[in-house]
């Protein structure tokens, strides 16, 4: 791996959730002692169900929601509370629906030179020429500049987000699932254009995506969430030939659905996703897993270093009396 430009270290955040009118608030660890690092120029895939965490983790990533514990590090430096709005330069969002994140009462010129006006950057003469030449980076006409969202297709406004997104210059792209709201046809163009950007600029991107086929084309790292634990991280190729994790290979097996707004791979795994409020004892994935035995309703496995990776399952634990040196699921 390259130098790390991201760190993530043991990063926790938990919830209290209120249940019923009375109810006492429950916790609920949405994201469960996370540790990850991002290499500079890489494109980390992250994957799981919906509600396994994923948003939230780049809400932590991008300031917009503390962490309960743990360190976030860019560059090797702690961000810390006050460091949220420098972080914001280095950090930028892409997000899912370019309709609901653009504001529609603005014009794109307006839109795109936002994060420049918040930060303070240069003046107005300067702005428009950044403006412009984002534009042009993201393979938009400067006719554009003066029209609003509603005129745009959903490919063009998912530009105009990209945009917004680069201007900064900002080192690392967080793209939460940049391409399910768009038409199929747009959607490849749009990964060219995401792809073509990384490659031109160094960009180091975390990816997340229910859609395993975008993740395979692009991601050169994945990480498998399941109930705020990453439960397998691997090398692109390595998950896609031979997923360590049982969870991993339902992930890869799973039949997509068609509605992208859904947004849930069909796992076929029979048992329901757990309530994160009250979550399985031992191995959180115990009561869906086709392997199970005693000693995972007991024992909450550790993560594991695996070539380069980590997989967190007893049966790849040398120290675990499930261990089985040969497996692979
Ligand atoms: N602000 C909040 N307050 C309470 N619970 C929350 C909050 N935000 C998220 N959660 C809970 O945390 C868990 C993780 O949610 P999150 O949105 O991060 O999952 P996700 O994997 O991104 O799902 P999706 O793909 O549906 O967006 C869920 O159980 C969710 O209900």
């Amino acid at each position: 791996m390259t130098a790390p430009v991201l760190e993530l270290k043991n990063v926790t955040k938990t919830y209290h959730v209120k249940q019923g009118l009375f109810g006492k608030p429950k916790p609920l660890t949405a994201v469960n002692d996370v540790s990850l690092t991002l290499g500079r120029g890489e494109v980390l895939g992250l994957v799981g169900e919906s509600g396994c965490g994923k948003s939230t983790l780049a809400k932590i990533l991008l300031g917009l929601e503390m962490p309960t514990s743990g360190q976030v590090l860019v560059d090797g430096e702690e961000i810390n509370g006050q460091d949220r709005l420098a972080l914001a330069r280095r950090i930028q969002p892409i997000f899912q629906d370019p309709y609901s994140s653009l504001n529609p009462r603005k014009t794109i010129a307006d839109i795109v030179s936002l994060p420049l006006r918040v930060h303070g950057v240069g003046d107005a003469a300067s702005r428009a020429k950044s403006v412009r030449e984002t534009l042009d980076l993201v393979g938009l006409p400067a006719r554009v500049l003066n029209t609003y969202p509603s005129q745009m297709s959903g490919g063009q406004r998912q530009r105009v987000a990209i945009a917004r997104a680069l201007i900064m210059h900002p080192e690392i792209v967080i793209c939460d699932e940049p391409t399910s709201a768009l038409d199929v046809s747009v959607q490849s163009q749009i990964l060219n254009l995401l792809n073509d950007l990384r490659t031109e600029f160094g960009l180091t991107y975390l990816f997340i995506s229910h859609d395993l086929a975008v993740v395979e084309h692009l991601a050169t790292r994945v990480a498998v969430m399941y109930l705020g634990r990453i439960v397998e991280e691997a090398p692109v190729a390595t998950l896609f030939e031979a997923p360590r994790h049982p969870y991993g290979r339902a992930l890869l097996n799973s039949v997509l659905t068609p509605d992208p707004s859904l947004g849930v791979p069909d796992t076929q795994l029979g048992a329901a996703y757990p309530n994160p409020i009250a979550p399985p004892s031992g191995c959180h994935f115990h009561p869906r897993c086709p392997f199970v035995q005693d000693h995972c309703r007991a024992v909450a496995p550790r993560p594991v270093p695996i070539g380069e990776g980590h997989v967190e399952c007893h049966l790849h634990d040398p120290d675990s009396p499930m261990y089985r040196a040969d497996f692979t699921v």
